[in-house]
């Protein structure tokens, strides 16, 4: 359902993605491991139309994304992905309550529908306590939790991580990947995880080894 075919990727004088090719299936759980500098990051955001690479093809249940301009690829990822970078990214400005029923509300749900869905994710995600918090009164694991409820909410058929477990405790990232596998797996999303930690790649179904911009192996769990 998620497909990168020939990309290559450079910036500047560094060719970040060299022909690159990989293909994952609906529900399915990846990880994407390699050396610092292999790619992984940049292969993440491709899949994610995110970046968009100057040659080859990144399809989504069968429909190229890499060619779509940027209001088109925008309204896809919105509709169908959901992202946890490594600092959780949340607003600032807004409570962790009001952080997860963002991207409902961008997707036109009411306030009021949002904000009760928001807050069944936070209960579920055990950090209901928090919902009237700001981001920077919330400790690294529970702004991740808040993060992780927030690339949820909206049902996304896939979820993009990146490193995210790199800035928590192990006991905390244990929790966050939990959370993350588990609600994964029992809605059938399909999960893209880069990592640098085995106990995070250890969680999925396959691990895909980058090395200098390719794919070096794929090993299956
Ligand atoms: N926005 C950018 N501008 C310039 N160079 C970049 C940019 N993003 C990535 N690169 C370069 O592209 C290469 C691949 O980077 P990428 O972040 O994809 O690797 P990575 O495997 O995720 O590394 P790490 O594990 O250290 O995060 C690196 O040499 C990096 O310096």
């Amino acid at each position: 359902m998620l497909e990168a075919r020939g990309v290559h990727k450079a910036f500047g004088p560094t060719r970040a993605l060299r022909g690159l090719t990989v293909e994952i299936g609906e529900g399915e759980i990846v990880a994407v491991t390699g050396p610092s500098g292999s790619g992984k990051s940049t292969l993440l955001h491709c899949l994610a139309g995110i970046l968009r690479p100057e040659t080859g093809e990144i399809r989504f249940d069968g429909r190229r994304i890499d060619s779509l301009g940027d209001a088109a690829r925008t309204t896809v990822r919105r509709e169908n992905f959901g992202v946890v970078f490594q600092f959780g990214q949340l607003v600032p400005e807004l409570s962790a309550l009001e952080n997860v029923a963002l991207p409902l509300m961008f997707n036109r749900h009411g306030r009021e529908e949002s904000m009760l869905t928001a807050r069944s994710w936070l209960e579920r995600l055990g950090v209901e306590d928090c919902a009237g918090l700001r981001p920077g009164e919330l400790s690294g694991g529970q702004a991740q939790r808040v993060a992780v409820a927030r690339a949820l909410v909206t049902g996304p058929r896939v979820v993009f991580a990146d490193e995210p477990t790199g800035a928590l405790d192990s006991l905390a990232g244990e929790r966050v990947m939990d959370e993350l596998t588990g609600t994964a797996r029992e809605s059938r999303t399909t999960l893209v995880i880069v990592t640098h930690d085995n106990r995070v790649a250890a969680y999925a179904d396959r691990e895909i080894v980058l090395r200098d911009g390719t794919v070096a192996s794929a090993v299956t769990a």
